[in-house]
């Protein structure tokens, strides 16, 4: 099957958790673009969505499906987005698409995250996939050097400006043994925004092959 199709399948088994008269979560993503395209067949059934970026708001309103700020709707039952890695335990990197932030408070203030992946995403050590980490502008040498003393080798996205006007950089060279350790430790330097790890709060569910795999508890 193709990795399109995959995505395809995984965006339409995430469509049947959707509940009529809800607002969803809606993620970022080319995975995501399939889901939001199934969202549109269902939008009678339900009140709208919350959006994770620009991109995926233009999508949503070109179907007509309501967006609604997170502040107006309080937390969802509901978040759907992609991954650009995932491990045994459903924890992710994401922000391939520089969404990182938007995604991550909205997977915060949901009750259940289903991420939708294909095969290609499964990893068993995340960190292959260059880790994003969006930054305040003015701090963007301080965090690289911050980074570069924890073995990280950051390599500036330029010309990519996020939607809440910050910049982005990758973190390549990491094989990362501990998630939830780097995740809070990223978070402590100054000037970073978010980091694109979702290992605190990892998917609660993740599609693949058609299949909902559930949370594998760390032992
Ligand atoms: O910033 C982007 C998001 O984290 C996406 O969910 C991630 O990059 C996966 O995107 P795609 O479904 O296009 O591979």
């Amino acid at each position: 099957m193709s990795r399109d199709a995959q995505k395809k399948l995984a965006a339409e088994k995430a469509l049947e958790f959707v509940e009529d008269g809800s607002v969803v979560g809606v993620g970022t993503g080319s995975t995501v673009a399939f889901f939001i395209d199934g969202l549109a067949r269902m939008k009678s059934r339900i009140e709208g969505a919350v959006s994770s970026s620009e991109q995926s708001t233009r999508q949503l309103q070109s179907h007509g499906i309501p967006v609604f700020d997170l502040n107006a709707v309080g937390p969802l039952k509901l978040y759907v987005d992609g991954a650009d890695e995932c491990d045994p335990y459903n924890r992710l990197i994401k922000g391939g698409g520089a969404a990182l932030t938007r995604e991550k408070i909205i997977a915060a203030a949901s009750d259940r995250f289903i991420c939708i992946i294909d095969e290609a995403k499964q990893v068993e050590l995340l960190g292959k996939f260059p880790l994003p980490v969006e930054v305040i502008p003015m701090a963007r040498s301080h965090v690289a050097r911050a980074i570069a003393d924890m073995d990280g080798l950051p390599v500036w996205r330029e010309g990519v400006v996020t939607d809440n006007g910050n910049w982005i950089l990758d973190v390549h060279n990491w094989r990362i043994q501990d998630p939830v350790g780097l995740e809070a430790k990223l978070n402590q330097i100054v000037g970073v925004v978010a980091n694109g790890l979702f290992a605190a709060r990892p998917a609660d569910e993740v599609v693949i092959n058609g299949q909902l795999r559930p949370l594998r508890k760390l032992t």
